[in-house]
């Protein structure tokens, strides 16, 4: 049994759709004699753009089509934000690759100002994430910060039509989308650490099957593979939620990796730690910032969010 052609389940935002013919080209070239197949699809989530993520159980229902396609054979793989994917994969299915990492920093975006400084005191910026939220009130406690969904270019066109004063967006995003020119400015991560993931793309595959794994193995990138490990690590032993601001950012810099990570609560409370360590003990270095969170009250934060979100 050989693989002869690959098809890949996607999304069709145009994000998601650069993603996928990102993967698509690159295997192509790779893989010369393999066809690569896109298989677009509409998930739950697109179905719903306009309800607040939180009330609707999260990013998986982003995911979730494109998973059944995998597992009833209707597609061989999907590309992914690693910013979006649950920790959790489906029986059957797994994380086979992730490859090297685009700009990971949040961008400013604004008609008028050219960064976070820059804005009048009392200034409205759009974001739905709960993580740029609370940063930007812990920078500057005076904006109003109002709900903003949709995708990269429904959220540019708010901001074009005046409801807004400025947008936080990913620059992974819009480098990708080729809107590079909308970034004002870039936050550096101290200021705004990014999601855990944060311009990363990762192909989620089925389990036990050698022949794909191979086809897949050359695109994967080892830093980026260990710096989003370190990073995913936080969301997953802390279980959080989206309803949850996390973030956690990771470097590598002459085989030391740096990983700090944070969590907000209710009323803009932010607890964070950092550690670092051989890049080769990424999960551990994940582990032991993931407890100091703990040890640090991150638990109750989280069980307060979660009750507030109930009513
Ligand atoms: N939540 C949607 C989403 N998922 C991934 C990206 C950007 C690309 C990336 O981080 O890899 C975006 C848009 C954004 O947050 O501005």
């Amino acid at each position: 049994m050989s693989i002869s052609t690959l098809r890949i389940a996607t999304r069709q935002s145009p994000l998601a759709m650069w993603q996928a013919e990102y993967v698509q080209s690159r295997l192509q070239q790779l893989h010369p004699d393999l066809t690569v197949e896109l298989v677009p699809m509409t998930t739950q989530g697109d179905k719903i753009l306009g309800t607040p993520l939180t009330k609707i159980g999260g990013k998986g229902l982003f995911v979730k089509e494109l998973e059944q396609a995998m597992l009833e054979g209707r597609a061989d793989i999907a590309v992914h934000s690693m910013k979006d994917v649950p920790y959790q994969f489906p029986e059957g299915l797994e994380l086979k690759v992730i490859c090297e990492r685009e700009d990971p920093t949040d961008a400013f975006v604004s008609n008028k100002y050219h960064n976070l400084d820059e804005l009048p005191c009392g200034a409205n910026v759009g974001t739905s994430s709960l993580r740029r939220k609370i940063q930007l009130l812990k920078a500057r406690p005076d904006l109003k910060i109002t709900d903003l969904r949709g995708n990269v270019g429904t959220r540019l066109s708010k901001l074009d039509d005046g409801n807004y004063d400025a947008i936080v967006l990913a620059s992974a995003g819009l480098k990708r989308l080729g809107l590079e020119e909308r970034i004002r400015s870039q936050f550096e991560p101290e200021l705004m650490l990014p999601a855990p993931g944060q311009g990363a793309v990762g192909i989620e595959a089925r389990t036990n099957d050698p022949e794909l794994d191979a086809i897949l193995q050359p695109l994967q990138d080892e830093t980026t593979s260990l710096r989003v490990l370190a990073e995913r690590t936080i969301t997953k032993t802390l279980q959080a939620s989206c309803q949850v601001p996390v973030a956690a950012f990771a470097t590598i810099d002459n085989d030391t990796l740096s990983l700090r990570a944070l969590v907000g609560g209710v009323d803009q409370q932010i607890i964070e730690a950092s550690a670092e360590g051989s890049a080769k003990d990424a999960l551990a270095i994940g582990q032991k910032v993931s407890q100091e969170l703990l040890d640090l009250g991150a638990r109750e934060l989280i069980q307060e969010l979660a009750a507030s979100a109930d009513h």
